[in-house]
């Protein structure tokens, strides 16, 4: 949705709440619902049920003067309970709106809503994050700041280490029993899903992912972090260890003013989908992953790990190295076919 698009639809839900008090207002006024022509009815009925799902929302605008009305409208009516305590992270563009509990299929978290207004696109986006243990007024909390990946994360594509990134992340704070998992939702280092889709058609001509970008006149990484400060500000996070493998992210949440004391590396296996990609973000955009991503040999053989690798790995013929594209292309082919 467009920053437009977004922000008309946030005044559309407001507006229609207002009109609807009104009309229900005038017609207790007027009495004789039973004189009321059966098309009215409907209408009222309909605004009635809008009404609710508005009323049940606990914010449904950005703007403080509605975060703080929508809650205080609430009071004494049996929803009561059910309605979070909205309210916006310092003086800045994000606002947190929630927290449950959420069981997954690796164990048990802390799950917090936020919405936030991105500082120069003003685009409104809903950043979450992941909680395990009280990680309130720590230091050194072990934090994955994680970027949307719809391919990996919902449709299992194996052409990147993302979903893999984002497990770990989860695993490692359940394991530790403290630390947080920011998501964020910028796809495809922030141009968008479809343009992300647009860059893999271009992939698929040989072009690894930041050329690819740049032939369709795209940005390398357009992601930003504004909201991971606030996060991490809201939670009194004192100072972070940062699961991550991208030197820029430190530097940009250094940036922010957000406290990084330490790294955590954040390093998945290849597959024979993900290698070019990893090889990418290791060459192209400084990523730390130690040659992570060779796990096959001169012979063409293909390894789970390094360690396996270089145990039982032919490297006897120097002639071929592996950095030679026909060699990856010829791996990346056997997987493809
Ligand atoms: N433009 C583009 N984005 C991609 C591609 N594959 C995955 N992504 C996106 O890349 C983002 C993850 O960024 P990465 O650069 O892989 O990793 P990172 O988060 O910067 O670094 P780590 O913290 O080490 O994981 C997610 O938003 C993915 O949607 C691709 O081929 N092209």
């Amino acid at each position: 949705m467009t920053t437009a698009a977004a922000l008309a639809r946030t005044a559309s839900i407001a507006s229609s709440s207002h009109n609807n008090t009104v009309v229900m207002n005038n017609n207790n006024g007027g009495g004789g619902r039973k004189l009321l022509a059966r098309g009215t009815r409907l209408r009222q009925r309909r605004q009635r049920r809008r009404r609710r799902d508005v009323t049940i929302s606990p914010s449904s605008s950005l703007s403080a003067d509605s975060a703080s009305s929508s809650s205080s409208s609430q009071s004494g009516t049996t929803n009561d309970e059910f309605i979070p305590q909205s309210y916006w992270v310092a003086e800045s563009q994000t606002q947190f709106i929630a927290e449950t509990k959420l069981p997954t299929d690796k164990g048990f978290y802390r799950l917090r809503g936020y919405r936030h207004r991105g500082p120069k696109t003003h685009v409104i986006t809903e950043p979450t994050c992941m909680i395990y243990g009280n990680v309130e007024g720590l230091e050194n909390v072990p934090v994955r700041v994680h970027d949307a990946c719809f391919t990996s994360e919902v449709l299992g594509s194996l052409k990147c280490d993302c979903k893999q990134q984002l497990d770990m992340a989860l695993e490692y704070i359940r394991d530790n029993e403290l630390g947080v998992v920011i998501y964020l939702e910028q796809e495809g280092r922030g141009i968008g899903l479809a343009n992300k889709i647009a860059a893999y058609k271009v992939q698929e001509s040989g072009a690894d992912t930041v050329d690819a970008n740049r032939k369709l006149g795209l940005p390398d990484d357009i992601r930003e972090y504004s909201a991971v400060r606030n996060i991490v500000d809201d939670l009194n996070i004192k100072s972070v260890a940062l699961m991550t493998n991208n030197p820029r992210k430190i530097n940009e949440l250094e940036k922010e003013g957000v406290n990084v004391t330490s790294r955590i590396p954040c390093v998945t296996k290849a597959n024979l989908f993900s290698e070019k990609y990893l090889e990418a973000k290791e060459r192209r955009m400084s990523h730390v992953l130690n040659d992570s991503w060779r796990y096959f040999d001169n012979a063409g053989q293909v390894f789970e790990s390094k360690d396996e690798a270089d145990a039982k790995g032919d490297f006897s013929d120097y002639s071929m190295t592996w950095d030679e594209e026909d060699e990856l292309g010829n791996i990346a082919a056997k997987g493809i076919h």
